[in-house]
């Protein structure tokens, strides 16, 4: 993501606004060093009148000048609220057609609110400060060197010996600091383990001995942490007396010009209050860039997005789509082969139960049917359709823990799209939760992750959805292991009378049961399919 992204998002009217404003506000130093420096020109010869225009002036340039800075603040924010939408809602955008159920939905959450504010407040904030730091050294920097050349270089010359410090002192406080990290780090360590330990450390009474120990590391970091400190007290030192010379020999050479009748002394104030503003911001500028550094791995991995949903054309009702996995091998690496070129017809409406004992890859043949992991021989097709990375819109997916959102039983099951109360009812009704839940039900909420409702009921609230989005395929991966026998039972019926092809991955069944309800049994072993 580079700067020149991130300014096609803002209107051109306002990025004039903003330009207009920081020009205005880099007056400052100028402001404040024209009016002091004209104090001198007031003697006992002056009016009253020529006070109050003094005066008046004076307010109403520092007026515009903080009115300028205000007004640049706000536009700020404007901008920053704009960059913001775009960064988060682009990413936001991305993330919702990329991400799968097997990614980490924190480590996203804490880009968006962590990130993302990092990139606010260390890269875009920084980049107004910056232009407006630019400007200003540039603005005082003209405006001393029209008051007088020499005398204004030399005021600026000078108000860069400062800069030395870090030269002198940057590599000793740089070592100071790594030290007191380490030592940190180290007693840290230290004390962690002492308290994890305590219980092996009473046993055999070695509490004396772990605590001198633990203490030696102590002494040894606030060592180090002293000599950090006082080095850079040492730094404070040099700066401050440097300091000092940087305005009082140019001030000497001032002064001299003026005994000598070449400038007055309005002029030496002039230049000495406005060529603290052209050094100044220069250094701060230097230091923005750095902190801008810090957001470039984050910025990286933004990219321009163009927000366009793709518009998936809606599933026919009447379709009855085939499932049909062709040839199909699989491996995730040379020595884990799971599925050995794998031929199966699966046509509409069938029920099938995938049983096979731990890790012989049933959750790994569900993410190749959904297209999360692609064959590495043969094809996976549905409606003789190649299934592609995007998944198939034909498709439900049912997992063990259901994720609910925090929000009604009717957006549970719309997730936002247009349904009619009654197609939701009718669909509710068929999966048993009317008769449980009431007839209110779907204005019910229930809590961060439904927490509030039992297990069976959040499985048939998946099951209902995937009902309701006309799903012809649904794939259930240990969806009931978790829920007792009764209730079980009950899901099995309900899911074996829908009007589509389910497939379940399941350790636990009943032979007689799968039989009385024609429901295809497969074993998954050694990369095969047998049919029990
Ligand atoms: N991303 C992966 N990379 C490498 N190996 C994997 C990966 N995912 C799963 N495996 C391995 O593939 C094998 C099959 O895993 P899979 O989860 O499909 O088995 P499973 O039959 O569903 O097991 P369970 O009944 O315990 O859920 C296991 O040995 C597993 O360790």
């Amino acid at each position: 993501m580079k700067l020149k992204d991130n300014l096609k998002w803002l209107p051109k009217t306002l990025i004039g606004m903003i330009i207009v404003a920081m020009v205005v506000a880099s007056f400052d130093g100028v402001a404040l060093s024209m009016i002091i420096s004209n104090v001198t020109k007031f003697n006992q010869h002056s009016t009253n009148k020529e006070v109050f225009i003094y005066i008046s002036l004076s307010i109403l340039g520092m007026f515009l000048v903080y009115l300028a800075m205000v007004l640049k603040e706000y536009l700020k924010n404007r901008a920053l609220k704009i960059m913001n939408i775009h960064l988060k809602r682009d990413y936001i955008y991305e993330q919702v057609q990329i991400s799968n159920v097997k990614d980490d939905a924190s480590s996203k959450v804490s880009k968006i609110f962590n990130d993302f504010k990092l990139v606010e407040t260390d890269y875009f904030t920084l980049i107004f400060e910056l232009i407006g730091s630019l400007l200003t050294s540039v603005v005082s920097a003209v405006y001393i060197l029209i008051l007088n050349v020499p005398i204004g270089l030399l005021f600026i010359l000078f108000s860069m010996l400062p800069m030395i410090t870090p030269k002198v002192f940057g590599a000793k406080l740089t070592a100071t600091a790594q030290i007191w990290q380490n030592d940190s780090g180290r007693f840290l360590s230290k004390v962690t383990d002492l308290f994890r330990g305590i219980n092996s450390i009473r046993t055999y009474r070695a509490q004396k001995e772990m605590y001198d120990d633990t203490i030696s590391y102590l002494n040894t970091e606030e060592i180090a942490y002293e000599k950090m400190n006082n080095s850079q007290v040492e730094a404070m030192f040099l700066t401050i007396m440097l300091s000092m010379i940087s305005f009082l020999l140019p001030l000497g050479a001032g002064l001299f010009f003026v005994a000598n009748g070449y400038i007055s002394a309005a002029v030496v104030i002039g230049i000495f209050l406005a060529s603290d503003r052209v050094v100044g911001p220069l250094r701060s500028s230097s230091q923005y860039l750095n902190q801008m550094k810090t957001t470039e791995n984050i910025r990286k991995d933004l990219r321009e997005q163009v927000i366009q949903f793709k518009d998936e054309a809606p599933l026919d009702p009447n379709a009855e789509p085939e499932l049909d996995l062709v040839n199909v091998s699989f491996s995730y690496g040379p020595n884990k082969q799971i599925l050995k070129d794998v031929t199966l017809k699966i046509p509409f409406g069938s029920k099938l139960l995938i049983s096979g004992s731990s890790g012989k890859g049933k959750t790994t043949l569900l993410n190749l049917i959904q297209g999360f992991l692609t064959p590495t021989v043969g094809d996976i097709e549905i409606a003789k359709k190649l299934v592609s990375s995007d998944g198939s819109n034909a498709l439900a997916y049912i997992r063990q823990e259901p994720y609910l959102f925090d929000d009604t039983i009717r957006f549970n099951l719309t997730l936002g799209k247009t349904f009619t109360d009654e197609e939701c009812l009718a669909i509710l009704q068929r999966v048993g939760l009317v008769a449980e839940l009431g007839p209110d039900l779907l204005d019910q909420t229930y809590g961060e992750n439904g927490n509030s409702i039992s297990g069976g009921q959040r499985q048939r609230i998946e099951i209902a959805r995937a009902l309701l989005f006309n799903k012809k395929i649904i794939l259930l991966d240990e969806a009931t292991s978790s829920l007792d026998e009764n209730l079980t039972h009950q899901i099995r019926k309900i899911i074996w009378s829908l009007p589509c092809t389910v497939i379940e991955v399941a350790h636990q069944y009943d032979q007689q049961e799968l039989q009385d309800n024609q429901v295809l049994h497969y074993q998954l072993d050694g990369g095969t399919m047998k049919l029990i």
